[in-house]
């Protein structure tokens, strides 16, 4: 691989040690404390107090909405909804015969309670509210519990609250940050404890979900986002660039990866990317992380094969010429775009697959959000009276070995009658 540009790493440790002390003591505080110490951590990062929004707030944003925005997030909701319900219908209780005697089976069951942690420091992102309610409603979860920071005008973004009340939300707090997760990760004041704490975040968001992790669940660890893109001598420069600039405008450590076949192609992407910093709205965001987080490189279909496989993109676009047979060389990625027409906003926003996806390589050993996270697939195992003979001759053998008696025990008493 021949790099043109290279990632800057060399703030990222020490950033991250940072990050980790500061949510711990967060989450120690709230943990402690509770509604109080909730509190003082929103009045001095956010300037406000927590507050929950009322169900006719959630309403009257959703009536207030242009008929244009209704429609497109009507839109957004058929697709995701119709992908995720897709999901639903593959999980399905079953029971199968370990042999004639034995009988062993699986129940998906939905998780009670569900937070939804929808982002709002840089940018509202209604589209998370989708992204994180609408999984957990077709897995069927009772109480979906939206928690956003509160805006800069003090109130979470209107086209967010929209969202919510098209989705029929009843719950939601105006709160952001590690704190609103420490929230419902241990219950404060009137906000009771979740089961599962899911959605994307900032680095602050996301270590909050790694450390309370086990205490309730998470969907994963959907931080700061990154795409990287595989392109040959088959692809517009002036798309690879957008798809750039359209990651690294999300966060200052965002990160955007061109891996190409074709040189000039590397090229010319780079200088088109140049041209977008300096001309869009969200340059100042988008040219630090490009400093930081652009990296671009040629290499052969293999070689690049191999990086991503061990980087395990967020975001994997495949811009070359049938991408399709091509996909099979990547096994590490959230979600993968097949083809010059498949952008990964459409994936963000409107064509069904869903947004809230694994970064910083956990893509390998976790897929993105869906509607598995918020089922548990619990185990049932039923043997006959006769079935128990045999078992336990072998079963108690191995207990004895473990030298567990009272297991042993257990298994040759049924054997026994
Ligand atoms: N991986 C994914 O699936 C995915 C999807 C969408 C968005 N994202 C990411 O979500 C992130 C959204 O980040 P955001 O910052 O705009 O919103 P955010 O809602 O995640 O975080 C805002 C909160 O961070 C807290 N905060 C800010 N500075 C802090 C500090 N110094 N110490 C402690 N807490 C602090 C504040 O309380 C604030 O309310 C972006 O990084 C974006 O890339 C990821
Ligand atoms: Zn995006």
């Amino acid at each position: 691989m021949q790099f043109l540009k290279r990632f800057d790493e060399s703030k990222a440790k020490e950033l991250m040690d940072e990050v980790r002390e500061r949510v711990e003591d967060i989450l120690n505080q709230i943990r402690l404390e509770g509604w109080d110490a909730l509190t003082r951590i929103c009045e001095s990062l956010d300037g406000l107090a927590p507050s929950k929004i009322k169900p006719d707030e959630i309403q009257e944003a959703w009536q207030k909405l242009s008929t244009e925005m209704k429609e497109a997030l009507k839109v957004a909701e058929k697709n995701i909804r119709s992908f995720h319900r897709a999901q639903r219908e593959i999980l399905k209780d079953f029971t199968c015969d370990i042999d004639e005697e034995i009988k062993a089976g699986m129940r998906f069951i939905p998780v009670k309670s569900a937070a939804v942690y929808v982002p709002g420091g840089r940018y509202p992102l209604p589209s998370t509210v989708l992204m994180g309610v609408i999984p957990a409603q077709e897995a069927g979860v009772e109480r979906i519990a939206v928690l956003t920071p509160p805006g800069r005008e003090g109130r979470p973004n209107s086209v967010t609250l929209a969202a919510m009340g098209m989705l029929g939300i009843r719950e939601a707090w105006a709160i952001g940050g590690a704190q609103a997760i420490a929230a419902v990760a241990f219950g404060a004041g009137d906000i009771k404890q979740a089961d599962i704490v899911v959605g994307p975040g900032n680095a602050y968001v996301t270590e909050a979900k790694r450390q309370v992790f086990g205490i309730v669940g998470i969907d994963g660890l959907a931080g700061p986002s990154e795409v990287m893109i595989v392109a040959d001598s088959n692809a517009d420069p002036k798309f690879l660039a957008a798809d750039m600039v359209a990651q690294l405008e999300h966060d200052p450590s965002a990160r955007a990866m061109l891996l190409t076949t074709d040189e000039s192609i590397a090229k010319r992407a780079i200088g088109e990317v140049y041209k977008l910093l300096d001309n869009i709205r969200t340059s100042s965001v988008a040219s630090v992380a490009w400093e930081n987080g652009g990296a671009v490189a040629v290499g052969t279909l293999e070689e690049i094969s191999r990086m991503a496989n061990e980087v395990a993109p967020e975001h994997l676009e495949l811009a070359v010429e049938k991408p399709e047979s091509v996909l099979e060389l990547f096994t590490c990625y959230g979600a993968a775009f097949l083809g010059n027409y498949s952008p990964v906003p459409f994936g963000d926003y409107i064509a069904g697959t869903n947004h809230i996806l694994p970064t910083g390589r956990s893509a390998k050993f976790q897929g993105g959000l869906w509607v598995g996270t918020f089922l548990r697939p619990l185990q049932h195992l039923c043997a006959s009276k006769k079935a128990a003979l045999n078992l336990a001759r072998h079963g108690a053998r191995i207990a004895d070995a473990e030298g567990l008696a009272a297991h042993s025990l257990s298994m040759r008493m049924r054997g026994l009658y």
